[in-house]
């Protein structure tokens, strides 16, 4: 059967907005868009009284962080990382990382987003959950070095070369994978460097933290710049996406923009973590690709795309001390476009032959009323509880707000179990 989401408006990759059906083929694909007769073979899905979006692309996070969702608070970065973050993660085995995923993936359809981005470990129970969620994602192992010996640090590294060429093209293609240190400065020279080359073998990306703090910016105790020391490591590039870059001088975001490494802004985390206010409204202005991501549960503390889109127009502004930086529009493209081309994934736009991921927004709500731009309305008014139906690869994984491949009580019971064990065992 084809899919026919009837009867809705659609965000077009311009941002435009047009009354339209969408026929999804049987390979999941967007075969036409239109004025559109419902034939026979058509499934229908009604998007009535909504507009039909590309599904969200979330480009930088830590799904099973869910699990530690309100546990520390109110922290700078450093002390929330080392006191109660890393503690209790040491305690999480693969059936906790894969109860905190599947709770991920409920809020993350939930609110239409169809794509993420993960960094963290237990890669392979995450990809059971991405695969049994119907989402697509670009994953790999986060590798630490610091505070490691020597063996330790390089099963570390080993883990993240093997998962990175083990689960590429996992769930029927939707998983990707990439090879992910953890930052410049918590990964030792020589395991970045053959993190680089294990990449560059295998034709995978790059992902990690960049300068999101303070103690971010003298990596290998040189004086040296992260951005210079990367660019000489190769950890640059034009397949790498880098997450925050919220302390970047001139000659970084240049450097960014001369490489083609993608930038994912977090704007949640960096104002609860008081990390620091990212050049959002200059990196787009260099040409470099900013895609949005909400970080983890723990430091956010939602999944919810559509509150990251309206905290980076509020705090781009902020930043840029001008009311028209990071306007409404350009939020929509970060949280779409922007992620599909910083993640390489396909999907970020309605358009025809590109994977029918998409969400359906219900304009019914009063606070989205009146109409006068749908585009600002996704931005700074509509919520991830107004999504109606997400689609990914032209499955549908949400109708009328009904989960159809997980079990959201369920989730809910076995990751609220699984926390509070974690944090026993942890304290
Ligand atoms: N294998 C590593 C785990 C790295 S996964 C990625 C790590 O990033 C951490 N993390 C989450 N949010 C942030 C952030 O905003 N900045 C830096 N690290 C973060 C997260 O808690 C997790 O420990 C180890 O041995 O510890
Ligand atoms: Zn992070």
């Amino acid at each position: 059967m084809t899919l026919l989401v009837t009867g809705g408006r659609i965000l077009r990759p311009d941002h435009t907005v047009e009354r339209a059906d969408v026929r999804i083929d049987t390979d999941g694909d967007i075969d036409a868009i239109g004025d559109l007769e419902r034939t026979e073979r058509d499934q229908p899905l009604d998007a009535e009284g909504g507009l039909v979006t590309p599904g969200f692309v979330n480009a930088h996070g830590h799904a099973a962080m869910t699990l530690l969702r309100g546990y520390a608070d109110d922290k700078p970065l450093d002390a929330w990382l080392q006191e109660d973050i890393w503690p209790t993660e040491a305690e999480l085995g693969p059936e906790d990382i894969a109860a905190g995923a599947r709770l991920a993936a409920v809020e993350m359809i939930r609110s239409g987003t169809t794509a993420f981005a993960d960094m963290y470990f237990h890669v392979p129970e995450l990809v059971d959950v991405i695969d049994e969620a119907g989402l697509r994602a670009r994953v790999g192992h986060g590798v630490v070095t610091v505070g490691k010996d020597e063996a330790a640090a390089e099963a570390d590294v080993q883990e993240a070369l093997d998962i990175a060429a083990e689960y590429d093209g996992a769930a029927d293609g939707r998983v990707r994978t990439a090879v992910m240190p953890h930052a410049t400065h918590t990964v030792d020279t020589d395991s970045l460097e053959r993190l680089v080359a294990g990449a560059q073998e295998r034709g995978v990306p790059l992902h990690f933290h960049f300068n999101e703090t303070e103690s971010y910016l003298d990596p290998d105790g040189t004086g040296e710049r992260p951005g210079a020391y990367a660019d000489r490591l190769d950890l640059l590039g034009d397949s790498a996406w880098a997450a925050h870059g919220v302390h970047l001088t001139d000659e970084e975001i240049d450097r960014l923009a001369d490489t083609g490494t993608a930038v994912v802004h977090c704007p949640a985390s960096n104002m609860k973590l008081a990390s620091g206010l990212a050049p959002v409204e200059r990196l787009r202005e260099a040409g470099v690709t900013v895609a949005l991501g909400t970080d983890g549960a723990a430091s956010n503390n939602d999944l919810d795309m559509f509150g990251e889109m309206r905290d980076a127009a509020m705090v781009g502004k902020l930043a840029a001390d001008d009311a028209s930086a990071v306007p409404a529009s350009a939020v929509v493209e970060m949280a779409t476009q922007a992620g599909a081309d910083a993640l390489g994934l396909p999907g970020g736009k309605i358009a025809e032959g590109e994977p029918a991921d998409l969400a359906v927004v219900d304009l019914s709500g009063a606070h989205l009323t009146p109409e006068h731009d749908l585009v600002s309305h996704l931005a700074y008014a509509a919520r991830g509880s107004d999504v109606r139906h997400t689609v990914c690869d032209g499955k549908v994984l949400l109708r009328d707000g009904e989960l159809l491949t997980l079990d959201p009580a369920t989730a809910k019971r076995e990751a609220e179990e699984r926390a509070r064990e974690a944090v026993e065992r942890a304290s």
